[in-house]
């Protein structure tokens, strides 16, 4: 495919996704409504179309990209509420919720969103001159690879975690049952996730593309945010979260940590 079809394909998929116009139901990030009686449903249905997100790539890891700004306060409300009414934490022991196939209708919104997010979202300013050369066969697309973006459904299995404070996720990489493409939406409080190259990238030794792997890459998740993993991201690095005491240190700070609530989106991988 070249430029000019790949714009072809996404306009389609845009226009297949969320309508002809974006006053349309289903139109940007329309699938997350604002809670009942909130200052946003007063107000006439989309009057003011919402800022685009902010794509930034997380330059020593290819296929990590972050939107720090995915969701706005008013949407993580409504998307903790939908979650909260599953009612999978009630009782204190869960901390885990599992859905395979048919998703809920808010994990389906959430999911059109992330598409529109990757298809319409900016990216963050001097990326195009810096790194023109890294993504010249995916111009068009450098956050998700368009076979990815484009594949229906975009992703059939959830998984919601919880994590009291101090608690987080060793160091893995997704097991290989779940394909390429992977989001992560955070919730609540941020975090640190840190990325760390799988054994066959060993200190000293030089990667496929000539760079000195790193050790541990931290990667700052706001409440509201959004991770995509694709291609090395997804699968020759592991990510870990850990929230014990000296580890959730940004920019000198220790984090304050409070409960998280993080929603994974991934897709099956196509049996053999
Ligand atoms: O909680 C997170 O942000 C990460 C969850 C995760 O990596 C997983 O469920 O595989
Ligand atoms: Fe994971």
């Amino acid at each position: 495919m070249d430029d000019d079809d790949d714009a072809d394909a996404a306009a389609t998929l845009v226009k297949q996704a969320f309508g002809e116009s974006s006053d349309e139901e289903g139109g940007q990030l329309g699938g997350l409504e604002a809670p009942e009686g909130s200052e946003r449903e007063r107000l006439p249905h989309r009057s003011t179309p919402r800022r685009s997100p902010t794509w930034a790539p997380i330059e020593e890891i290819d296929g990590l990209w972050l939107c720090g700004d995915f969701l706005s306060p008013e949407q993580q409300h409504s998307l903790l509420s939908a979650v909260e009414e599953e009612g999978w934490f009630i009782e204190a022991s869960h901390n885990q919720a599992m859905r395979f196939g048919s998703l809920p209708a808010w994990a389906t919104g959430l999911s059109n969103s992330i598409r529109e997010a990757v298809l319409l979202g900016d990216l963050v300013p001097g990326f195009e001159l810096s790194n023109a050369d890294a993504y010249e066969d995916s111009s068009l697309f450098p956050i998700l690879p368009f076979e990815l973006l484009g594949r229906e459904p975009l992703f059939d299995q959830l998984i919601v975690n919880l994590y009291q404070p101090g608690e987080g996720i060793c160091a893995h990489v997704d097991l290989m049952r779940f394909g390429d493409g992977i989001a992560i939406v955070s919730l609540e409080s941020p975090c640190i996730m840190h990325f760390t190259q799988v054994e066959d990238m060993r200190i000293g030794s030089k990667g496929e593309n000539g760079r000195q792997p790193m050790s541990k890459v931290p990667v700052y998740l706001a409440p509201g945010s959004l991770v995509i993993m694709s291609g090395d991201a997804r699968y020759r690095w592991k990510h870990e979260i850990n929230r014990k005491p000296g580890f959730q240190v940004w920019q000198g700070q220790e984090l304050d940590q409070k409960r998280r609530i993080s929603i994974t989106l991934r897709k099956l991988s196509i049996a053999e």
